[in-house]
């Protein structure tokens, strides 16, 4: 073992100077608990260099602060107690610390009808920052759901009506034979297109709450669009599937409206952006929808 004193290059002058907007680590492993479920998250951790003649900042001082974060659930003052940390142990060197965690949240879904439930997972990335203002965190999330062409519908119910003119000609039409015509596939013979859609929000979060409003958000997400993707899926599940996507027929547009009118109600929020991407299945390309509300790209 070697037993000289290490020589510590980062604590040594620069020959260049110059300040740097961030420095750090991106990528880290990390175990993370959200919403009471452990997961995998990768992290960015960073700080500011402001003194122009330093060489370099102390990786490892960082990286050992996020150990704070491994056996607790994710927080706001968890996140900004790991900021502090970030700052306290880089004295003198840096005015602002930056904390990037991103994952999947892994929720429990339950059924539409049966009493069953199932896994899903909800892609985040909070980003954190720390300064002289104190802390600024944007909570990113992407959920996943069912949109039906409302054009679509319209059309295909205007193929049903002439194909009932053309199968009803003799009258008087009984009440039996209409019932078994709706029930063949005659009755249904055109189907809306639909397809399995995102919706992307940022959020800026008050740093005066403390929990995380991750699955509030879910919830509230998959309220407003009313056809959250299924997980475990029995028949009476998969009927009331199709009752809901018939019920919320939805363009981009309105998919977007209703998530802005949504997100807006949602208490805790400081403003938000949020993006909605239906991948057509009648075009190659995506439909897509964007909104804000006090919010400026940074
Ligand atoms: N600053 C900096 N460090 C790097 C980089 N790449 C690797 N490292 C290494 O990160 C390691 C940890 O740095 P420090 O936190 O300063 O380690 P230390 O000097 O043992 O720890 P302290 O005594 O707390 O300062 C060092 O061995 C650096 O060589 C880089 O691009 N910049």
């Amino acid at each position: 073992m070697n037993k000289q004193p290490l020589e510590d290059i980062a604590a040594s002058p620069s020959t260049r100077l110059g300040t740097l907007s961030w420095v750090g680590m991106e990528g880290i492993a990390l175990p993370l608990k959200v919403a009471g479920q452990a997961i995998a998250a990768r992290a960015s951790a960073g700080v500011s260099l402001d003194d122009p003649t330093a060489r370099g900042i102390h990786m490892s001082r960082l990286y050992l602060a996020l150990a704070e974060l491994e056996d607790q659930e994710l927080s706001l003052p968890l996140v900004a107690a790991v900021l502090d940390a970030f700052l306290e142990s880089h004295e003198g060197l840096a005015k602002r610390a930056f904390l990037d965690l991103e994952g999947e949240a892994l929720l429990r879904r339950p059924a539409l009808i049966s009493p069953l439930s199932g896994w899903k997972t909800y892609p985040f990335t909070l980003r954190c920052r720390r300064d002289a203002q104190g802390l600024h965190a944007i909570l990113e999330l992407s959920v996943g759901y069912s949109s039906t062409c409302p054009c679509s519908a319209a059309l295909a119910r205007q193929l049903i009506q002439q194909a009932f003119d053309e199968d009803f000609t003799e009258m008087p039409v009984t009440r039996e034979s209409v019932r078994a015509w709706l029930g063949s596939d005659q009755g249904v013979l055109a189907t809306p297109h639909s397809q399995r859609s995102q919706a992307h929000l940022a959020v800026r979060l008050d740093a005066g709450r403390d929990a995380l409003p991750l699955l509030a958000l879910v919830d509230r997400v998959e309220r407003a669009l009313g056809t959250a993707l299924q997980t475990a899926v029995k028949r009476v599940d998969e009927q009331a599937f199709a009752l809901a996507n018939g019920q919320n027929l939805m363009f981009c547009e309105d998919a977007a409206r209703r998530l802005h009118h949504a997100l807006r109600d949602q208490p805790g929020l400081e403003g938000f952006s949020l993006r909605v991407v239906h991948a057509e299945s009648l075009h190659a390309h995506d439909a897509v929808a964007r909104s804000q509300w006090n919010w400026q790209e940074a």
